[in-house]
């Protein structure tokens, strides 16, 4: 992201007397800030100032809205026939809707569940028996799912039941309709029971599919993250309001420099700051990782047994295996939960331009327009994964003897790529001896060709063998299933008192990067460099500071953000 310098729209250094907000309380305070900064005991702002207007600009929460008086009811548990089913309702009706249901029965101990007979009372040809062993549940206002009254109702799962009960629940009240997709956690971040960075999460934790994203989406749900980053934008908007005091009062006193202390104050803060967002933009990837599925791209010259290879890592046909070398013409891409991470395979096009042998022989024939496209398709998909797993083959050698195939290209974009995987394929061609023989030489190339990869473990496969189940280790897929899963545990780890910060969205991701780019420029703005003479902009260093604030402002949903609803539609639409 590029940012003009003073490209603050009505603000530049030549602006203070427009920008002055000057009033005998700020420069009463600035006073007590100089004050106190010069003795060095100067205590947190508490004048009158700090606090009116720390409550006017940082406040975590925004002027509660003021939500339509509809009571909403949904099935919150699945469609179809099971055991129990739930259905939710919230709004101020609930105790109406309670009433109806039950018309003879006392009022409900909050919180405690009670069995009840549910009546529709409003039935035409009399009172209906819907379910006569409810668990009826009572939730008041405010501290509930939603922050509002909460009635939760647990019927038998019959799908007639829960259609009668469905239908007799609006008849109960009035402004009573069938919830909105996500209206009650609409109403919850509304209500404040949770931030936008939690509604992501639960998002996740809904559409996870895979035991590790259910375990990066659940790190987002504690609201941790939404504390830090409001902590930090009421961090960043205290330092500001500090900052502009001391404008107006050196505007007033015609002071013409800053106090260093001031500056040296928040510039350590904006320097811890900007450590802890690299930490979370890292960790970002690493969650996203989980989150998005892993992409790895298996790459090799034309016949070393990829779409053998593939198949057997999905366990099905998805990739045509033939003798005839060049079989794999596009991208074969399937999606896949290899031990609890959710992956994207991709079998890839052969090789061909670098393509030898650890013989010495080499593949010759010309390659078409077709294929051309499909290498060029195959470099870029390897170029784009997270983990490229090369895949050579023992192969007969043309003077009789026998080689390991491999395409040298493949080798330097593996070496390039942030994991990967060495590979060798028909074990079962040679005998043992000739095998580890060959497998030397192999490594010898590996190491001569892509020093990067000198340490990285070369794998011995034999995909017929796993196929017909004729070797004790499944021809040595299960043991790269193994090395393949360790690679992602590595490539997703955090350190156990870091594990939130994989809750952190792309989202989340982005408007860090934003954050952080504002205070890289107030680091700027504040350290001149020595030969331009420049003194330090203590007025676009409060814009910056600002904008930084905004930021994370948006992160949460907090504050003045004004494209949280946008944010909420994109997330209520999943
Ligand atoms: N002996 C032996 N043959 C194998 C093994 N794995 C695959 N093959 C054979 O090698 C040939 C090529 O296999 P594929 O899986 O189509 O190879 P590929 O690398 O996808 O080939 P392209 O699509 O041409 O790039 C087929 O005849 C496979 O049966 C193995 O472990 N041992």
């Amino acid at each position: 992201m590029s940012i003009a310098s003073n490209s603050i729209p009505g603000v530049s250094s030549n602006s203070r007397q427009t920008r002055r907000v000057a009033s005998k309380t700020t420069a009463t305070w600035a006073v007590r800030f100089l004050v106190g900064t010069l003795r060095g005991t100067r205590a947190a702002p508490s004048s009158t100032y700090s606090l009116r207007n720390y409550r006017r600009n940082y406040s975590t929460l925004p002027a509660k809205q003021s939500f339509a008086e509809d009571t909403i009811y949904a099935l919150s548990t699945a469609q179809g026939r099971a055991g129990i089913a739930i259905i939710r309702i919230s709004g101020p009706a609930c105790l109406d809707i309670y009433r109806s249901l039950c018309p003879s029965k006392a009022p409900l101990k909050p919180r405690y569940a009670t069995l009840r007979t549910l009546i529709d009372s409003h039935a035409q040809d009399g009172p209906n028996v819907l379910d006569s062993d409810a668990i009826v549940l009572y939730f008041p206002a405010p501290k509930t799912v939603t922050g509002e009254d909460v009635l939760e109702l647990h019927v038998h799962g019959g799908p007639a039941t829960i259609k009668a009960v469905l239908a007799a629940i609006p008849k109960c009240a009035e402004g009573v309709r069938y919830a909105e997709p996500g209206e009650f956690t609409r109403r919850a971040f509304l209500n404040d029971r949770l931030d936008l960075a939690q509604v992501e999460s639960l998002a996740d934790t809904l559409s996870a599919d895979t035991e590790q994203q259910r375990r990066a989406a659940v790190r987002g749900t504690s609201g941790a993250l939404g504390r830090t980053y409001e902590s930090w934008r009421a961090q960043l908007l205290l330092a500001r309001g500090e900052i502009e005091a001391l404008i107006d009062f050196s505007e007033d006193q015609h002071f013409d420099e800053p106090p260093a202390e001031l500056l040296r104050n928040v510039t350590a803060l904006v320097d811890g700051m900007l450590r802890g967002i690299r930490h979370h933009e890292a960790a970002s990837a690493r969650g996203e990782l989980l989150r998005g599925g892993i992409r790895i791209a298996l790459v090799g010259p034309p016949n070393v047994g990829k779409s053998s290879l593939m198949n057997l890592v999905v366990g099905r046909e998805a990739s045509i295996v033939s003798v005839e070398a060049g079989t794999t013409r596009d991208i074969v891409e399937v999606s896949l939960d290899i031990r609890g991470y959710l992956c994207s395979f991709a079998d890839t096009a052969g090789f061909r331009g670098g393509s030898s042998s650890s013989s010495g022989s080499g593949a010759a024939e010309p390659i078409g327009i077709v294929e051309e496209e499909g290498i060029r398709r195959a470099k870029q998909k390897a170029l784009e994964s997270d983990l490229v797993v090369v895949l050579a083959a023992v192969e007969p050698t043309v003077e009789g003897g026998f080689g390991i195939a491999y395409d040298e290209e493949t080798l330097e974009i593996a070496a390039q790529a942030p994991e990967s995987l060495l590979v060798v394929n028909k074990r079962d061609a040679v005998d043992e001896t000739t095998f580890f023989a060959l497998l030397e030489k192999f490594r010898a190339v590996v190491r001569a060709r892509a020093p990067a990869l000198e340490k990285t473990e070369v794998m011995a496969i034999s995909c017929k063998e796993a196929q017909a189940g004729s070797s004790v280790d499944s021809g040595g897929v299960h043991a790269l299933t193994d090395e393949l899963a360790g690679s992602f545990a590595g490539m997703t780890s955090m350190p156990a008192d870091m594990q939130d910060l994989l809750g952190v969205t792309e989202r989340q991701r982005q408007l860090l990067e934003q954050c952080r780019n504002w205070l890289e420029e107030y680091r700027r703005v504040t350290q001149p460099s020595d030969q331009a003479e420049e003194e330090p902009d203590i007025v676009l260093a409060a814009e910056y500071l600002r904008y930084a604030a905004d930021c994370l402002a948006k992160i949460t949903g907090r504050g003045e953000s004004g494209d949280v609803e946008e944010v909420l539609g994109v997330i209520f639409e999943k």
